[in-house]
This record gives C-alpha cells, sequence and structure tokens, in this order.
C-alpha cells in the first residue's frame, strides 16, 4: 500500500494544517484556553520504578499539559539496576485496552513504547486503521540502557513493515537504528545521516536518530531527517547518571508537543529543551542504589525559579542570529511576521525585532503574530529597544545599546528569567555587561555597513580584544554575509556563539534560502587546529 494510504489522520496533509487554532497555542496555557485538551495516548510498557515506560510518558505529559492516557504491552520488574522480569500483557487484552481508548476519548497522538511481540504490533497497527488519529510517534525500544531485550528480533520485521510505515516520527537511538538496518555500523554524524534516510524509505515520514551514545563529542547531536534535509540538532550533553527513561521521554514530549500544534521540528526542539532542562536539574537526585537513575519530571514544580523552557537562555542559539529590518519588508513587500517565518524556516536559531520607525501598535500586532511563529518552533524572539513592547507581547526578552535603558533597569522589568542582550564595542562595556545581568553581548561593526548609520567599525581585531575577556557568550554583527561570515568562525573564540545579521538575510529575495547558505557556510567552516588548541589552554 503506498505510504502515505497508510497514515492515520495526518494523512489528509499538513498536520499543522488540521489542529483547530486554539490548540496552536503554544505551551501548558491550551488546556486553560480550549475545552478540549490534547490528548496523547501511550501504548507501552509499565516500568515499577517509574523511570522509563508507561510512567515516563505519562509525567512527560503531565508535564508539558497535556493528557495522557496508557495502553499497557507488557508488566516489567525493573529498577535503577535493571530489568528482573517481563510479563507481556496478551495482545487481545491490548486489543481490548486500545479499543477502549480510542473509541472514546478524541485521541489526538499516539506514542509507542515497548511493543514485545509482533502480535501486539499487528494489533496496533489494526486499532489504528481502525480509530484514525492524528500522529503517530514510534519510539522503537528495543533494548534497555541495562542491556535487556524488550522486544525480541523476530518483532523487526513487523516493525519496518507494519508500523514504521504509518508513523509520522520514529525516534530510536543509534543502536536500535543499527539492529533495524541489520547490524548497520554508525560511528558518525555522517553514518547517522546515512542510517536516518535508510529508516525513511521503509516509510515514517520523519526520522529522529538520537546520537546520545555517540561517544566522541561533549555535545549530544541528534539527526532529524525530515525527506529532504538532515539536521544536525546539537544539544549539551548533561553529565549524570539519572538517565533513565530519557528516550521515553523525549519521544512523549514530541507527542505531547504535536498534540499540542506545534510542526515536527518545533516540536523535537522543544522536547530536547525539556529533556536538557530535567536532566539538569536532576543531576543530585538520588533514588536506588543501581548505575542509571530516573530524573524528575515535575522539576519546575519543585523550584519556583527554575526557567520556563521556552524562554531559559541557550548559547547555542546565538547561532544564526536574525535582525529584522522594516525598510528592507517594505522594499521586498513583505510583512514582518512573513519575513520572521522565512528565516526561521532557513536555519535562524533566534529572532530580534528590529523595527525603528513603527508605531507602538503596529510593533506590537508584528510582535504578537512573530511570538506564536517562533514558539511554534521553540525558537527565541527578543524585541530590539522596546522593552515596554517586549512586555506587552511577553516575548523571550529585549536587545538594548549602550544609550537605551540601561542593562539593570531591563532586567529589573523583565524579571530573571528574560534574555537580555547588549550591545558592546569595548571589552569594558562587556565586563559592564556582565556586571548588570546581561545574558549575551552583540559586539560590532565587525565589517562596514549601510544598515546602521554612522557606525564605527571595530575590525576582527576588535572583536578579538572583546571576547578574548568577556565573561558572557555573544554574537558578532555589522556587514556579515556568506562571503566573509567564515571569517567570524575561523577566529576560533569559545564565547563568540555566532552572528547576528539583517541585510543578508531580509535585503535578499528569498530569504529562506539565503538564511539556509550562511547556515551552510557557519556549519561547515572549521576551526584550525592552531586555534581550537589555544581555546581549550
Ligand atoms: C545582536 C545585536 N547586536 C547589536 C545590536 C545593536 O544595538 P544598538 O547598539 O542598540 O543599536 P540599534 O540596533 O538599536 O540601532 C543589535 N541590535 N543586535
Ligand atoms: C543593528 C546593528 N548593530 C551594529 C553594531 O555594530 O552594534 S551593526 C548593525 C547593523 C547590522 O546590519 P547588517 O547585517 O545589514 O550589516
Ligand atoms: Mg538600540
Amino acid at each position: 500500500m503506498a505510504k502515505e494510504a497508510l497514515k492515520p489522520q495526518a494523512i489528509a496533509g499538513d498536520f499543522s494544517k488540521i489542529v483547530d487554532k486554539e490548540a496552536m497555542r503554544p505551551s501548558n496555557d491550551a488546556i486553560k484556553w480550549s475545552g478540549k485538551v490534547p490528548h496523547v495516548l501511550t501504548v507501552a510498557g509499565s516500568d515499577s520504578g517509574a523511570g522509563a515506560g508507561i510512567q515516563a510518558d505519562i509525567k512527560a505529559s503531565g508535564a508539558l499539559g497535556v493528557y495522557c492516557s496508557s495502553v499497557i504491552t507488557a508488566v516489567t520488574a525493573q529498577n535503577t539496576v535493571g530489568v528482573q522480569g517481563i510479563h507481556p500483557v496478551p495482545e487481545e487484552f491490548v486489543a481490548e485496552q486500545l479499543k477502549s481508548v480510542l473509541s472514546d476519548m478524541q485521541v489526538d497522538v499516539v506514542k509507542t513504547g515497548m511493543l514485545p511481540s509482533t502480535g501486539v504490533i499487528k494489533v496496533l497497527c489494526h486499532k489504528l486503521k481502525q480509530f484514525p488519529i492524528r500522529a503517530l510517534v514510534v519510539d522503537p525500544v528495543l533494548v534497555a540502557t541495562s542491556g535487556d531485550v524488550l522486544s525480541g528480533p523476530s518483532t523487526l520485521d513487523a516493525f519496518r513493515e507494519e508500523l514504521f510505515p504509518m508513523a509520522d516520527i520514529v525516534t530510536p537511538n543509534v543502536r536500535e537504528a543499527s539492529v533495524l538496518l541489520g547490524g548497520f555500523d554508525i560511528k558518525t554524524i555522517t553514518d547517522m545521516c546515512s542510517a536516518a534516510k535508510s529508516l525513511y524509505s521503509l516509510g515514517p515520514r520523519n526520522v529522529l536518530v538520537k546520537g546520545g551514545d555517540l561517544p566522541e563529542s561533549s555535545d549530544a547531536v541528534d539527526i532529524f531527517f525530515d525527506g529532504e534535509h538532515c539536521h544536525e540538532l546539537r544539544g549539551v550533553r548533561v553529565r549524570t547518571h539519572n538517565t533513565h527513561g530519557t528516550g521515553c521521554t523525549l519521544a512523549s514530549c514530541i507527542a505531547a508537543e504535536l498534540a499540542k500544534g506545534s510542526p515536527m521540528l518545533g516540536a523535537i526542539q522543544a522536547a530536547k529543551c525539556f529533556v536538557e532542562e530535567a536532566l539538569e536539574q536532576s543531576k543530585d537526585l538520588a533514588i536506588g542504589n543501581g548505575p542509571q537513575g530516573p530524573f524528575d519530571h515535575f522539576f519546575k514544580l519543585r523550584n519556583h525559579y527554575a526557567r520556563p523552557c521556552g524562554t531559559r537562555f541557550k548559547p547555542r542559539d546565538l547561532f544564526l542570529y536574525a535582525v529584522t529590518d522594516s525598510g528592507m519588508n517594505k522594499k521586498w513587500g513583505r510583512s514582518i511576521s512573513d519575513a520572521v517565518k522565512a528565516a526561521i524556516e532557513g536555519g535562524a536559531t533566534i529572532i530580534q525585532l528590529r523595527e525603528k520607525n513603527i508605531e507602538t501598535k503596529v510593533f506590537v500586532e508584528a510582535a504578537e503574530a512573530s511570538l506564536e511563529i517562533c514558539r511554534s518552533y521553540g525558537v527565541p524572539l527578543l524585541i530590539n529597544d522596546r522593552v515596554d513592547v517586549a512586555l506587552a507581547c511577553e516575548t523571550d526578552g529585549v536587545h538594548v545599546g549602550q544609550s537605551d535603558m540601561p542593562v539593570r533597569t531591563v532586567r529589573q522589568l523583565l524579571g530573571p528569567n528574560k534574555i537580555i542582550g547588549v550591545s558592546c564595542k569595548t571589552p569594558e562595556q562587556a565586563h559592564q555587561a556582565w556586571l548588570d545581568g546581561a545574558n549575551y553581548i552583540g559586539c560590532g561593526g565587525v565589517f562596514p555597513t549601510n544598515t546602521k548609520k554612522n557606525n564605527p567599525t571595530i575590525g576582527l581585531d576588535g572583536l578579538k580584544n572583546i571576547f578574548q575577556s568577556s565573561l558572557l557568550p555573544g554574537v558578532a554583527i555589522g556587514g556579515i554575509g556568506v562571503e566573509n561570515a567564515h571569517m567570524i568562525v575561523e577566529m576560533g573564540l569559545p564565547n563568540l556563539k555566532g552572528v547576528a545579521v539583517v541585510s543578508a538575510l531580509f535585503d535578499r529575495l528569498d530569504i529562506s534560502s539565503e538564511t539556509r547558505r550562511l547556515l551552510g557556510v557557519l556549519e561547515t567552516t572549521r576551526i584550525p587546529e592552531e586555534k581550537r588548541l589555544e581555546a581549550s589552554e
């Protein structure tokens, strides 16, 4: 049967288009605004230790404000040491549970975990055809981290031939991807991309190969293949033993975000952000005596000051910083929010609305429209200069210069959880920014620019001077584009996290493809060996 014909309801086309408008609103507030609660059904095994499986799925969904029903496929006796026993639930009873939930409860998204037998997989596929849902997230749980087999080799054909063609996304780790591909050796990111493409050819609409198990890097790199592009999704590797249930949680968070109306990439990014934050917040948790403990899905309830996931500042978000310009948008005849969307689709990792000659009302409307887009992709949105607009629209923060509102005042107004960026042209200004509570610095003009009149050029030397001493991460700005961005990366300065760009993206016919081109340059430029050594000294 053709791939599309096998899909559950999402089959009808773009997932985001069939989501009801209210449910499109980001974050947990969806419940407040709509009578219909976003609903994920997890079809998985029970973990008596409650770190993984059904229990992790319910906790993850709950933490993201999504209702989670559960069909249990097996009961496991499990703790932080390993899996002591597995008791599969008879197929007929899995079928009965599926029927009970799917026939009554308006499930949006089904997420699968441990499917212990071919029979269970077949029952599930049959029920999904009988009761259409909006999306299917398949986490092909084959072996627990402890090494215990949760789904034997006899199920591989059913996964590949029956379930994958129905899936909107499959989320294997490197080991699972290798087993599913008959022992394909995955050692590098390039191997992960090849594996993602091979799995995609089995029928799912998207593939996420999780690289947490790959050794060498200090980053956790996942590969997302959407049928066209292989995206490298980098995250910080949190040093902790409390990682039991990360795979189940990530897949459940993706399902929960999809149920709330996020597009696929936004759902994955939000899910990664949640897992990273949960691991970070659970490093000191001591539950059990085994090598791999559970983590706290409800860390936000525990810590009043924990930053909301969507707005927590991550220096890596500065990688490709797109700054809008209303003059350029007018010239090309597009709205601010259309320009923002195009930049994000091209790979921009953070957005700043820099609208100098605009009525406040129009600015607020543009910020609201842009925020909706940014939230759906998990990209932070900052406002240039106008703290009032940032407050009114609850954007993720502001960027101010040396002659704008002082950073300390901005911090008082915005509170501890918003992102504040400051323009700096000297090491002294950068140090002051750190003292005042800024999150990052923007330094330029690195090259001459026509976008900001009478802007002094500090050059690459000025940039180096600042970032050699800066305690804050930051970006370079001014006259940067595809031709010279490599020079910034090649400087190899650890706190210089990216480039901020206006005209090279927005004074162009096709914003998305220009952004993509710039992203390509940033991603492929290598830091020379001597700089790498300097940086590590
Ligand atoms: C990322 C980033 N860096 C620097 C600036 C410049 O800010 P400022 O000095 O306040 O000048 P205006 O942008 O307000 O003209 C920036 N906007 N973004
Ligand atoms: C907004 C801004 N700030 C600068 C600084 O030096 O602080 S340079 C600049 C303009 C950057 O535009 P373009 O990418 O088109 O050169
Ligand atoms: Mg300013």
